[in-house]
């Protein structure tokens, strides 16, 4: 089924990621926010283009995807069905059964909907954090319910072609049960860690490295998106919290036993480490890599104004496209680190060119 018009209605990190990506296939897209600073933004980053409901000559698009928190999923679709905006419709949102059911309810066309979810995001919201890459070799749920037509999956599946990402079929019950493990419990765990942090010394802080930056990553999200995620697939999530903190528990016990001299309780702390190696290693590598697959040249900058500017001069002097940059600060000291993706058959040239011009490059 070929997509020529996409309606994305919510122009925020998701919906513009997908705008984004679509536009790069050529697809013309027509953007929808109750924000109109969101499809403003939207438009200028090269989305799309304003849809205009109220024009006389407005014309139907193949799909549209909305892209609004899981608690308004139902109503938005309602509303979008009643004025015909679409011959078929999406979701994106990170809970399936209970818009899906919240949908049945309303008396939405379920014919026309396929509902879907991409497993892939970032900890930040709105259009000035999207992504066209976002969605790159990424897994994408999509949950057609029984009365779901054919073509209305066939109009998904062509989405998640033209975003680059992995069509996974699942029932939504499923889909919801699945995503508590690799996903939403992983939040709340991240969160509970980071949390630690509040009132952690500026010492603890001046010595945080990459590992607490990579458990608590998550944990920067927007919290009013997450307590609806949360709320939409509550029981699944707390049973997968509960074996957390029973492991949790256990293991402090461990700890305190071993602070008192019992030997013993080191097999303890051994057996959830290696059952944490265990688990770690199932997760399939090509859908934990980034999204793209840059290489990084890393390159040690002093903390002094216009070093960045002199690095990124050196990336145009020998032609480098940089696909994206990551600061790391050595704190106490007046140097940090910068890690500039590119792509991989650029890297050794940028090296190169880097270190003739007497820039570390470790
Ligand atoms: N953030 C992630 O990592 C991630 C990943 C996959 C899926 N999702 C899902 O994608 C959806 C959007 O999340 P996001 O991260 O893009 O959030 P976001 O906050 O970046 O964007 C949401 C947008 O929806 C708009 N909006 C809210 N209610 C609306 C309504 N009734 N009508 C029109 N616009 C409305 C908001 O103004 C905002 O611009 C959510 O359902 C979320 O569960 C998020
Ligand atoms: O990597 C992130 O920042 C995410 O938000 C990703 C993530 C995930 O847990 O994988 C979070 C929630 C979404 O529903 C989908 C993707």
């Amino acid at each position: 089924m070929e997509l020529r018009t996409v309606l994305v209605v919510g122009t925020g990190l998701i919906g513009t990621s997908a705008a984004l990506a679509l536009r790069k296939r050529g697809v013309r897209v027509l953007l929808a926010d109750r924000d109109p600073g969101a499809v403003r933004l939207a438009r200028e980053l090269g989305a799309g283009e304003d849809w205009l409901p109220d024009t006389a000559e407005r014309e139907s698009a193949d799909l549209a995807i909305v892209a609004v928190p899981p608690a308004h999923v139902a109503s938005e679709l309602l509303e979008l069905q009643r004025v015909g905006a679409a011959r078929f419709y999406t979701d994106v949102a990170s809970v399936k059964a209970e818009p899906i059911h919240r949908a049945a309810q309303l008396g939405c066309d379920l014919a026309a909907y396929v509902a879907s979810h991409p497993l892939a995001g970032r900890e930040k919201s709105g259009p000035g954090a999207a992504r066209d890459d976002l969605f790159l070799g990424r897994p994408w749920a999509l949950c057609p319910t029984d009365e779901a037509d054919p073509e209305a999956k066939a109009a998904v599946l062509r989405l998640i072609e033209l975003c680059g990402a992995n069509a996974v079929e699942v029932s939504a019950i499923d889909h919801d049960r699945a995503v508590a493990v690799v996903s939403h419990a992983p939040h709340v765990a991240a969160s509970a860690v980071a949390a630690r942090l509040a009132d952690a010394t500026d010492v603890a802080l001046g010595l945080a490295g990459q590992g607490v930056r990579d458990v608590t990553r998550i944990a920067g999200s927007d919290p009013g998106l997450w307590l609806g995620i949360l709320s939409g697939n509550a029981s699944p999530v707390a049973e997968v919290l509960e074996a957390v903190a029973t492991d949790l528990a256990d293991a402090a016990t461990a700890l305190r036993a071993m602070a008192e001299g019992d030997g013993t309780a080191t097999n303890e702390i051994t057996q959830l480490l290696k059952r944490g190696v265990v688990g770690h290693d199932r997760i399939p590598g090509k859908h934990g890599g980034p999204a793209s697959s840059y290489a990084v040249v890393q390159v040690v900058i002093g903390d002094r104004p216009g070093q960045l500017a002199r690095l990124f001069q050196v990336c145009d002097e020998v032609g480098v496209n940089v696909e994206d940059v990551r600061l790391e600060h050595a704190p106490g000291l007046p140097l940090g680190i910068a890690e500039l993706s590119v792509e991989p058959d650029a890297a050794t040239t940028l090296t190169q060119a880097l270190r003739e011009r007497g820039w570390q490059v470790p």
